[in-house]
Protein backbone atom coordinates (compact mmCIF):
# COMPACT_ATOMS: atom_id res chain seq x y z
CA UNK A 1 0.00 0.00 0.00
CA UNK A 2 1.25 3.39 -1.11
CA UNK A 3 0.12 5.80 1.37
CA UNK A 4 0.19 9.73 0.08
CA UNK A 5 -0.42 12.49 1.32
CA UNK A 6 -1.42 15.51 -1.42
CA UNK A 7 -1.02 19.09 -0.75
CA UNK A 8 -2.63 21.37 -3.34
CA UNK A 9 -5.01 18.81 -3.63
CA UNK A 10 -8.10 21.10 -5.47
CA UNK A 11 -5.43 22.19 -8.08
CA UNK A 12 -4.29 20.56 -12.07
CA UNK A 13 -2.00 18.46 -10.57
CA UNK A 14 -3.83 17.56 -7.05
CA UNK A 15 -7.28 16.49 -9.02
CA UNK A 16 -5.32 14.27 -11.69
CA UNK A 17 -3.31 13.10 -8.38
CA UNK A 18 -6.58 12.23 -6.98
CA UNK A 19 -8.21 10.47 -10.19
CA UNK A 20 -4.93 8.02 -10.33
CA UNK A 21 -5.42 6.95 -6.76
CA UNK A 22 -9.51 6.66 -6.77
CA UNK A 23 -8.37 3.89 -9.81
CA UNK A 24 -5.94 2.36 -7.69
CA UNK A 25 -6.56 0.01 -4.41
CA UNK A 26 -2.87 0.08 -3.53
CA UNK A 27 -3.03 4.12 -2.84
CA UNK A 28 -4.13 5.13 0.22
CA UNK A 29 -4.82 9.23 0.26
CA UNK A 30 -3.64 9.63 4.13
CA UNK A 31 -3.97 13.90 4.16
CA UNK A 32 -5.00 16.32 1.74
CA UNK A 33 -4.25 19.98 1.69
CA UNK A 34 -5.81 23.30 -0.31
CA UNK A 35 -5.88 27.08 0.31
CA UNK A 36 -9.98 27.66 -0.05
CA UNK A 37 -11.78 25.67 -2.22
CA UNK A 38 -13.70 24.19 0.72
CA UNK A 39 -16.47 22.50 -1.81
CA UNK A 40 -13.95 20.20 -3.86
CA UNK A 41 -11.78 20.16 -0.60
CA UNK A 42 -14.79 18.59 1.25
CA UNK A 43 -16.00 15.86 -1.30
CA UNK A 44 -12.34 14.75 -1.93
CA UNK A 45 -12.79 13.86 1.97
CA UNK A 46 -15.54 12.80 2.04
CA UNK A 47 -14.20 10.40 -0.95
CA UNK A 48 -10.94 9.68 0.27
CA UNK A 49 -11.81 9.67 4.10
CA UNK A 50 -7.74 11.02 5.37
CA UNK A 51 -6.81 11.06 8.77
CA UNK A 52 -6.44 14.78 8.14
CA UNK A 53 -7.13 17.63 5.70
CA UNK A 54 -5.73 21.40 6.33
CA UNK A 55 -7.46 24.39 4.47
CA UNK A 56 -4.64 26.99 4.56
CA UNK A 57 -6.93 30.03 4.60
CA UNK A 58 -7.80 30.24 8.18
CA UNK A 59 -10.84 31.89 7.62
CA UNK A 60 -12.20 28.66 5.68
CA UNK A 61 -11.85 26.75 8.17
CA UNK A 62 -15.15 26.69 10.16
CA UNK A 63 -16.74 26.12 6.99
CA UNK A 64 -14.88 22.95 5.90
CA UNK A 65 -15.29 21.33 9.85
CA UNK A 66 -19.25 21.79 9.45
CA UNK A 67 -18.76 20.41 6.20
CA UNK A 68 -17.12 17.41 6.95
CA UNK A 69 -18.44 17.24 10.96
CA UNK A 70 -19.98 13.71 10.31
CA UNK A 71 -16.51 11.87 9.30
CA UNK A 72 -13.44 11.24 11.22
CA UNK A 73 -10.68 13.42 9.46
CA UNK A 74 -8.84 15.86 11.48
CA UNK A 75 -9.93 19.60 10.24
CA UNK A 76 -7.05 21.76 10.21
CA UNK A 77 -6.15 25.64 8.66
CA UNK A 78 -3.48 28.00 8.48
CA UNK A 79 0.67 27.32 8.04
CA UNK A 80 0.28 25.19 11.44
CA UNK A 81 -1.64 22.97 9.80
CA UNK A 82 0.18 22.62 6.64
CA UNK A 83 2.82 21.57 8.58
CA UNK A 84 1.22 19.22 10.44
CA UNK A 85 -0.68 17.57 7.09
CA UNK A 86 3.01 17.80 5.31
CA UNK A 87 4.45 15.75 8.14
CA UNK A 88 1.48 13.55 9.28
CA UNK A 89 2.75 10.39 10.36
CA UNK A 90 0.39 7.88 8.29
CA UNK A 91 2.33 9.23 4.33
CA UNK A 92 5.45 7.76 3.21
CA UNK A 93 5.40 10.05 0.26
CA UNK A 94 3.67 13.86 0.16
CA UNK A 95 3.28 15.07 -3.45
CA UNK A 96 3.34 18.73 -3.34
CA UNK A 97 1.36 20.50 -5.90
CA UNK A 98 0.76 23.90 -4.23
CA UNK A 99 1.35 26.35 -6.48
CA UNK A 100 3.72 29.02 -5.88
CA UNK A 101 6.21 30.14 -3.07
CA UNK A 102 3.53 28.80 -0.16
CA UNK A 103 4.63 24.79 -1.38
CA UNK A 104 8.14 25.77 0.43
CA UNK A 105 7.88 25.27 4.17
CA UNK A 106 5.08 22.55 3.73
CA UNK A 107 8.22 20.72 1.49
CA UNK A 108 10.86 21.33 4.27
CA UNK A 109 8.14 19.88 6.74
CA UNK A 110 7.90 16.70 4.63
CA UNK A 111 11.39 16.24 4.67
CA UNK A 112 12.02 17.07 7.84
CA UNK A 113 9.75 14.16 8.48
CA UNK A 114 11.73 12.10 6.13
CA UNK A 115 8.71 11.33 3.78
CA UNK A 116 9.43 10.41 -0.43
CA UNK A 117 9.18 13.34 -1.75
CA UNK A 118 6.87 13.68 -5.14
CA UNK A 119 7.43 17.43 -6.49
CA UNK A 120 5.53 19.22 -8.92
CA UNK A 121 5.75 22.87 -6.67
CA UNK A 122 9.16 23.79 -8.56
CA UNK A 123 9.05 27.32 -7.37
CA UNK A 124 10.31 25.38 -3.80
CA UNK A 125 13.41 24.68 -6.21
CA UNK A 126 14.05 27.48 -7.85
CA UNK A 127 13.94 29.93 -4.02
CA UNK A 128 15.99 27.23 -1.88
CA UNK A 129 16.84 24.48 -3.85
CA UNK A 130 20.38 24.28 -2.28
CA UNK A 131 18.58 24.13 1.34
CA UNK A 132 15.92 21.29 0.02
CA UNK A 133 18.18 19.36 -1.52
CA UNK A 134 20.77 19.14 0.97
CA UNK A 135 17.76 18.93 3.66
CA UNK A 136 16.89 15.61 1.49
CA UNK A 137 20.62 14.17 1.54
CA UNK A 138 20.90 14.60 5.19
CA UNK A 139 17.04 12.97 5.88
CA UNK A 140 17.80 10.21 3.12
CA UNK A 141 14.78 11.66 1.08
CA UNK A 142 14.49 10.84 -2.62
CA UNK A 143 12.91 14.13 -4.64
CA UNK A 144 11.16 11.96 -7.73
CA UNK A 145 9.94 15.19 -10.10
CA UNK A 146 6.63 15.58 -11.29
CA UNK A 147 7.43 18.61 -13.97
CA UNK A 148 6.99 16.42 -16.96
CA UNK A 149 10.24 17.64 -18.19
CA UNK A 150 12.45 16.82 -15.23
CA UNK A 151 9.86 13.46 -14.97
CA UNK A 152 11.79 13.07 -18.71
CA UNK A 153 15.20 13.62 -17.64
CA UNK A 154 14.64 11.85 -14.56
CA UNK A 155 14.13 8.74 -16.65
CA UNK A 156 16.55 9.34 -19.46
CA UNK A 157 19.41 9.19 -16.78
CA UNK A 158 18.00 6.33 -14.65
CA UNK A 159 21.26 3.97 -14.44
CA UNK A 160 23.28 6.98 -16.01
CA UNK A 161 26.60 8.49 -14.36
CA UNK A 162 26.02 12.66 -13.89
CA UNK A 163 29.16 13.18 -15.06
CA UNK A 164 28.71 11.52 -18.51
CA UNK A 165 26.10 14.03 -19.50
CA UNK A 166 27.24 16.56 -22.12
CA UNK A 167 23.63 18.12 -22.11
CA UNK A 168 20.07 18.77 -21.02
CA UNK A 169 17.39 19.38 -23.59
CA UNK A 170 15.00 20.96 -22.07
CA UNK A 171 11.94 21.32 -24.58
CA UNK A 172 9.17 24.29 -24.30
CA UNK A 173 6.15 24.07 -26.08
CA UNK A 174 6.89 27.81 -26.91
CA UNK A 175 3.30 28.82 -25.40
CA UNK A 176 0.31 30.26 -27.35
CA UNK A 177 2.74 33.52 -28.27
CA UNK A 178 5.68 31.41 -30.75
CA UNK A 179 6.79 33.57 -32.97
CA UNK A 180 5.19 36.73 -32.30
CA UNK A 181 6.72 40.19 -32.07
CA UNK A 182 6.96 42.27 -29.30
CA UNK A 183 4.61 44.82 -30.79
CA UNK A 184 2.17 41.56 -31.70
CA UNK A 185 2.87 40.53 -27.73
CA UNK A 186 1.73 44.33 -26.57
CA UNK A 187 -2.10 44.38 -26.40
CA UNK A 188 -2.44 40.33 -25.50
CA UNK A 189 -4.84 39.52 -22.99
CA UNK A 190 -5.09 37.41 -20.39
CA UNK A 191 -8.00 35.07 -22.58
CA UNK A 192 -4.83 34.95 -24.64
CA UNK A 193 -2.20 33.90 -22.76
CA UNK A 194 -4.48 31.12 -20.62
CA UNK A 195 -5.16 29.79 -24.41
CA UNK A 196 -2.06 27.00 -24.00
CA UNK A 197 -1.39 25.12 -27.00
CA UNK A 198 -1.10 21.45 -25.36
CA UNK A 199 -1.23 21.47 -21.58
CA UNK A 200 -4.29 22.14 -19.47
CA UNK A 201 -3.06 23.34 -15.90
CA UNK A 202 -3.38 26.15 -13.79
CA UNK A 203 -3.89 29.43 -14.40
CA UNK A 204 -0.21 31.11 -13.01
CA UNK A 205 2.00 28.31 -14.78
CA UNK A 206 -0.25 28.58 -18.18
CA UNK A 207 0.90 32.45 -18.03
CA UNK A 208 4.33 31.59 -16.96
CA UNK A 209 4.55 29.52 -20.11
CA UNK A 210 3.11 32.37 -21.81
CA UNK A 211 6.00 34.17 -21.10
CA UNK A 212 8.10 31.75 -21.21
CA UNK A 213 9.38 32.42 -17.43
CA UNK A 214 8.00 28.32 -16.73
CA UNK A 215 11.20 27.33 -18.41
CA UNK A 216 13.53 29.57 -16.69
CA UNK A 217 12.11 28.19 -13.68
CA UNK A 218 12.43 24.58 -15.07
CA UNK A 219 15.83 25.53 -16.26
CA UNK A 220 16.79 26.26 -12.31
CA UNK A 221 14.72 23.10 -10.97
CA UNK A 222 17.01 20.75 -12.84
CA UNK A 223 19.93 22.42 -11.84
CA UNK A 224 19.51 21.69 -8.48
CA UNK A 225 17.31 18.24 -9.28
CA UNK A 226 20.06 17.21 -11.30
CA UNK A 227 23.20 18.91 -9.55
CA UNK A 228 23.79 19.85 -13.40
CA UNK A 229 25.89 22.92 -14.41
CA UNK A 230 23.53 25.40 -15.66
CA UNK A 231 25.60 25.90 -19.21
CA UNK A 232 24.83 22.47 -19.86
CA UNK A 233 21.30 22.94 -19.97
CA UNK A 234 19.46 24.61 -23.27
CA UNK A 235 15.73 25.26 -24.03
CA UNK A 236 14.51 24.11 -26.81
CA UNK A 237 11.30 24.82 -28.78
CA UNK A 238 8.93 21.93 -29.53
CA UNK A 239 5.65 22.52 -30.68
CA UNK A 240 4.04 19.25 -30.37
CA UNK A 241 5.45 18.62 -26.00
CA UNK A 242 5.14 14.55 -27.29
CA UNK A 243 9.24 14.99 -26.92
CA UNK A 244 9.67 15.57 -22.66
CA UNK A 245 12.47 16.36 -22.77
CA UNK A 246 16.26 14.96 -24.03
CA UNK A 247 19.65 14.27 -22.73
CA UNK A 248 22.52 14.26 -24.84
CA UNK A 249 25.92 12.03 -23.18
CA UNK A 250 29.21 12.26 -23.85
CA UNK A 251 29.23 9.53 -27.07
CA UNK A 252 26.62 11.47 -29.18
CA UNK A 253 24.26 9.08 -27.91
CA UNK A 254 20.60 11.12 -27.12
CA UNK A 255 17.98 9.92 -24.50
CA UNK A 256 14.65 11.15 -24.79
CA UNK A 257 11.28 10.34 -23.13
CA UNK A 258 7.89 10.69 -25.29
CA UNK A 259 4.02 10.58 -24.53
CA UNK A 260 1.43 12.50 -24.97
CA UNK A 261 0.58 16.10 -23.23
CA UNK A 262 -0.82 14.22 -19.95
CA UNK A 263 0.36 14.75 -16.32
CA UNK A 264 -1.39 11.40 -14.96
CA UNK A 265 1.87 9.89 -17.01
CA UNK A 266 4.78 11.52 -15.06
CA UNK A 267 2.51 11.55 -11.48
CA UNK A 268 1.66 8.01 -12.08
CA UNK A 269 5.74 7.40 -12.57
CA UNK A 270 6.69 9.73 -9.67
CA UNK A 271 4.17 7.73 -7.34
CA UNK A 272 5.05 4.15 -8.26
CA UNK A 273 8.64 4.71 -9.10
CA UNK A 274 10.42 2.58 -9.04
CA UNK A 275 7.42 0.38 -11.13
CA UNK A 276 5.54 1.23 -13.61
CA UNK A 277 2.10 1.03 -13.57
CA UNK A 278 -1.23 2.23 -16.43
CA UNK A 279 -1.85 5.53 -16.04
CA UNK A 280 -4.79 6.32 -17.46
CA UNK A 281 -3.41 9.06 -19.60
CA UNK A 282 -4.11 9.84 -22.92
CA UNK A 283 -2.57 7.59 -25.58
CA UNK A 284 0.27 8.32 -27.90
CA UNK A 285 -0.66 7.55 -31.67
CA UNK A 286 2.90 8.42 -33.39
CA UNK A 287 1.08 7.53 -36.96
CA UNK A 288 -1.06 10.70 -35.95
CA UNK A 289 2.57 12.65 -35.11
CA UNK A 290 4.11 12.69 -38.66
CA UNK A 291 6.65 15.84 -37.33
CA UNK A 292 8.79 16.50 -34.74
CA UNK A 293 10.25 20.00 -34.67
CA UNK A 294 12.42 21.90 -32.49
CA UNK A 295 13.44 25.41 -32.91
CA UNK A 296 15.43 27.95 -30.78
CA UNK A 297 13.68 29.83 -28.05
CA UNK A 298 13.68 33.82 -29.70
CA UNK A 299 15.43 34.82 -26.26
CA UNK A 300 15.02 39.34 -26.99
CA UNK A 301 11.11 38.50 -27.14
CA UNK A 302 11.07 36.37 -24.15
CA UNK A 303 12.94 37.81 -22.34
CA UNK A 304 12.09 35.95 -18.96
CA UNK A 305 14.57 33.05 -20.25
CA UNK A 306 17.59 35.19 -19.87
CA UNK A 307 16.37 37.47 -16.91
CA UNK A 308 16.32 33.35 -14.85
CA UNK A 309 19.11 31.95 -16.04
CA UNK A 310 21.07 35.47 -15.07
CA UNK A 311 19.55 35.15 -11.21
CA UNK A 312 20.56 31.65 -10.71
CA UNK A 313 24.03 32.80 -12.16
CA UNK A 314 24.67 35.31 -9.82
CA UNK A 315 23.48 33.35 -7.23
CA UNK A 316 22.29 33.97 -3.41
CA UNK A 317 19.13 35.26 -2.91
CA UNK A 318 18.27 36.76 -6.40
CA UNK A 319 16.36 33.27 -7.74
CA UNK A 320 14.09 34.00 -4.98
CA UNK A 321 13.65 37.43 -5.67
CA UNK A 322 12.92 36.50 -9.66
CA UNK A 323 10.11 33.47 -8.40
CA UNK A 324 8.32 36.20 -5.82
CA UNK A 325 8.53 39.28 -8.72
CA UNK A 326 7.21 36.89 -11.35
CA UNK A 327 4.45 36.00 -8.67
CA UNK A 328 3.29 39.01 -7.62
CA UNK A 329 3.12 40.44 -11.48
CA UNK A 330 1.56 37.49 -12.94
CA UNK A 331 -1.09 38.22 -10.37
CA UNK A 332 -1.60 41.59 -10.73
CA UNK A 333 -1.72 40.33 -15.12
CA UNK A 334 -4.45 38.03 -13.96
CA UNK A 335 -6.32 40.76 -12.77
CA UNK A 336 -6.32 42.57 -15.40
CA UNK A 337 -3.89 45.56 -13.87
CA UNK A 338 -0.57 45.02 -16.21
CA UNK A 339 -0.25 44.67 -19.63
CA UNK A 340 1.51 41.43 -20.76
CA UNK A 341 5.28 42.71 -21.39
CA UNK A 342 5.43 44.74 -17.71
CA UNK A 343 5.19 40.59 -16.58
CA UNK A 344 9.18 40.36 -17.49
CA UNK A 345 9.55 44.81 -16.86
CA UNK A 346 8.60 44.24 -13.57
CA UNK A 347 10.93 40.64 -13.07
CA UNK A 348 13.48 42.86 -14.10
CA UNK A 349 13.31 46.28 -12.09
CA UNK A 350 12.74 43.83 -9.31
CA UNK A 351 16.05 41.80 -10.12
CA UNK A 352 18.25 45.09 -9.94
CA UNK A 353 17.67 46.19 -6.48
CA UNK A 354 18.82 42.70 -4.91
CA UNK A 355 22.79 41.88 -4.98
CA UNK A 356 23.54 38.28 -5.49
CA UNK A 357 25.56 35.60 -3.82
CA UNK A 358 26.35 35.37 -0.10
CA UNK A 359 24.81 32.66 2.58
CA UNK A 360 21.45 31.50 1.63
CA UNK A 361 19.27 30.69 4.27
CA UNK A 362 15.59 30.00 4.58
CA UNK A 363 14.87 33.73 6.40
CA UNK A 364 16.94 35.47 3.81
CA UNK A 365 15.29 33.85 0.89
CA UNK A 366 11.54 34.33 2.66
CA UNK A 367 12.74 37.99 2.89
CA UNK A 368 13.73 38.73 -0.38
CA UNK A 369 10.34 36.59 -1.23
CA UNK A 370 8.59 39.30 0.42
CA UNK A 371 10.65 42.49 -1.08
CA UNK A 372 10.75 41.65 -3.97
CA UNK A 373 5.87 41.39 -4.28
CA UNK A 374 5.89 44.48 -2.66
CA UNK A 375 8.56 46.49 -5.33
CA UNK A 376 6.17 44.42 -8.08
CA UNK A 377 3.19 45.66 -6.35
CA UNK A 378 3.75 49.19 -5.94
CA UNK A 379 5.11 49.67 -9.10
CA UNK A 380 2.73 47.72 -10.51
CA UNK A 381 0.09 49.43 -9.09
CA UNK A 382 1.32 52.36 -10.62
CA UNK A 383 0.81 51.35 -14.25
CA UNK A 384 -2.67 51.00 -14.55
N1 LIG B 1 -0.67 21.89 -13.91
C1 LIG B 1 0.32 21.27 -14.49
O1 LIG B 1 0.11 20.56 -15.47
C2 LIG B 1 1.70 21.39 -13.94
C3 LIG B 1 1.97 22.05 -12.77
N2 LIG B 1 3.23 22.09 -12.25
C4 LIG B 1 3.49 22.78 -11.00
O2 LIG B 1 2.62 22.23 -10.01
C5 LIG B 1 2.21 23.23 -9.09
C6 LIG B 1 0.69 23.27 -9.09
O3 LIG B 1 0.24 23.67 -10.36
P1 LIG B 1 -1.31 23.59 -10.75
O4 LIG B 1 -1.88 22.31 -10.24
O5 LIG B 1 -1.38 23.91 -12.18
O6 LIG B 1 -1.90 24.81 -9.92
P2 LIG B 1 -3.42 25.11 -9.56
O7 LIG B 1 -3.53 26.58 -9.46
O8 LIG B 1 -4.34 24.39 -10.46
O9 LIG B 1 -3.58 24.47 -8.11
C7 LIG B 1 -2.87 24.97 -7.01
C8 LIG B 1 -3.20 24.21 -5.75
O10 LIG B 1 -2.47 24.79 -4.67
C9 LIG B 1 -3.39 25.19 -3.65
N3 LIG B 1 -2.82 26.37 -2.99
C10 LIG B 1 -2.60 27.58 -3.53
N4 LIG B 1 -2.04 28.40 -2.61
C11 LIG B 1 -1.94 27.69 -1.47
C12 LIG B 1 -1.50 27.99 -0.17
N5 LIG B 1 -1.07 29.22 0.16
N6 LIG B 1 -1.52 27.02 0.76
C13 LIG B 1 -1.98 25.78 0.45
N7 LIG B 1 -2.44 25.44 -0.77
C14 LIG B 1 -2.41 26.39 -1.71
C15 LIG B 1 -4.70 25.47 -4.37
O11 LIG B 1 -5.80 25.45 -3.49
P3 LIG B 1 -7.21 26.20 -3.89
O12 LIG B 1 -7.77 25.41 -5.03
O13 LIG B 1 -8.03 26.10 -2.66
O14 LIG B 1 -6.84 27.60 -4.28
C16 LIG B 1 -4.69 24.30 -5.36
O15 LIG B 1 -5.05 23.13 -4.71
C17 LIG B 1 2.86 24.54 -9.57
O16 LIG B 1 4.05 24.73 -8.87
C18 LIG B 1 3.15 24.27 -11.04
O17 LIG B 1 4.24 25.02 -11.51
C19 LIG B 1 4.29 21.49 -12.89
C20 LIG B 1 4.09 20.85 -14.08
C21 LIG B 1 2.80 20.75 -14.70
C1 LIG C 1 3.24 20.05 -18.22
C2 LIG C 1 4.42 20.74 -17.74
O1 LIG C 1 5.35 20.16 -17.25
C3 LIG C 1 4.46 22.20 -17.87
O2 LIG C 1 5.52 22.77 -17.12
C4 LIG C 1 4.59 22.45 -19.33
O3 LIG C 1 5.85 22.07 -19.73
C5 LIG C 1 4.32 23.85 -19.64
O4 LIG C 1 4.46 24.06 -20.98
P1 LIG C 1 5.64 24.91 -21.62
O5 LIG C 1 6.58 23.95 -22.23
O6 LIG C 1 4.85 25.74 -22.59
O7 LIG C 1 6.26 25.76 -20.55
MN1 LIG D 1 7.04 21.46 -17.02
Amino acid sequence: MKNIAVLGSTGSIGTQTLQIAGNDKNINICALAAKSNVKLLAEQVRKFKPVIACIADEEKYSELARETRDLSTKIVCGADGMAETASVKEADSVLNSVVGIAGLIPTICAVKAKKRLLLANKETLVCAGEIVMSLARGNGVDVIPVDSEHSAIFQCLNGEKREKIKKIWLTASGGPFFGKTRAELENKTKEDALKHPNWSMGAKITIDSATLMNKGLEIIEACHLFGVDIDKITPVIHRQSIVHSMVEFCDGSYMAQLGSPDMRLPISYAINYPERKPSFADELDIFQKSCLTFDKPDYDTFKCLNLAVSAYKKGGVLPAVLNGANEAAVDLFLQGKIKFLDIADLVENALEKFDGGGKITLDAVLDADKEARKIVYERGLSLC
